[in-house]
């Protein structure tokens, strides 16, 4: 199991107690296999994301990632295993404004020590995957908000991760740039063979992932019909 949580509970300080955002979770995603996580506003799900990524620890509960059990890493060991083994894409692209869209991907790759011609040609691969061969030389400002989240998206998958988490991807494109981004998702898992979450309020554009599940007030189960 490439990506695996294991009754997760999480709390939040909230006044004199603390408020549950995840009760008792549990989540499991193959590689090549998407799970889109759905739910109401304040439901738990971008913390549910938060713990995959590792970069929140939760009160009790396991997360294991690709065969490593996260529980006990240390800051460094944790960072070391999201840079390989973990792609995340937020909800802003938050790309650099100076650099071209291959030059954003690069970036990663330097980050990672790889060779720069390998680094580019990797780039270029996912470019064309995400269908902007044509656009590797242009600046955030030169890209649609669409071009722009393909670019944040290949920019993810920049160092081969096993896990891909995604949050919201649609929230700021139009009914029909969203149903294209989640269908190249959907069709980048399958190449790469990722284990993907996918976090969603808008379930109307999710009829291509593998698995719907839905959280309500912290807790995970299978989506009510509407
Ligand atoms: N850092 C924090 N401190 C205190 N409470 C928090 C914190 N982050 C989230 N919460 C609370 O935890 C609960 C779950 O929040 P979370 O952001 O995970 O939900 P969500 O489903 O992603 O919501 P949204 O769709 O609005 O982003 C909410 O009640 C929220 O107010």
């Amino acid at each position: 199991m490439s990506l695996r949580l294991h009754e997760i509970t999480l709390t939040y300080p909230d006044g004199d107690g603390r408020l549950t955002a995840l009760d008792s979770v549990g989540l499991e995603v193959e590689r090549g296999g998407l799970t889109a996580v759905v739910g109401p506003s304040g439901s738990g799900k971008s913390s549910l994301l938060a713990v995959a990524a590792t970069l929140i620890t939760p009160d009790s509960g396991t997360v294991t990632v690709d065969g490593t059990e996260t529980t006990g890493l240390s800051r460094g060991e944790l960072a070391e295993l999201r840079r390989h083994r973990i792609g995340i894409v937020f909800q802003q692209p938050n790309l650099l404004p100076s650099l071209t869209a291959v030059e954003q991907l690069q970036v990663m790759a330097r980050i990672d020590g790889r060779s720069p011609a390998r680094a580019r040609s990797r780039a270029m691969e996912l470019l064309d995957a995400v269908g902007l061969a044509g656009q590797a030389g242009r600046r955030p400002h030169q890209l649609s908000g669409g071009q722009r989240q393909r670019v944040n998206i290949a920019r993810a998958l920049m160092n081969e991760p096993t896990v891909l988490l995604v949050d919201e991807p649609t929230s700021a494109l139009d009914h029909e740039r969203g149903a294209a981004v989640l269908e190249l998702i959907t069709r980048l898992t399958h190449r790469w063979a990722t284990a993907t979450v996918l976090v969603t309020h808008d379930r109307s554009q999710l009829t291509a992932v593998d698995r719907v599940v839905e959280v309500r007030d912290g807790r995970l189960g299978e989506p009510v019909a509407g």
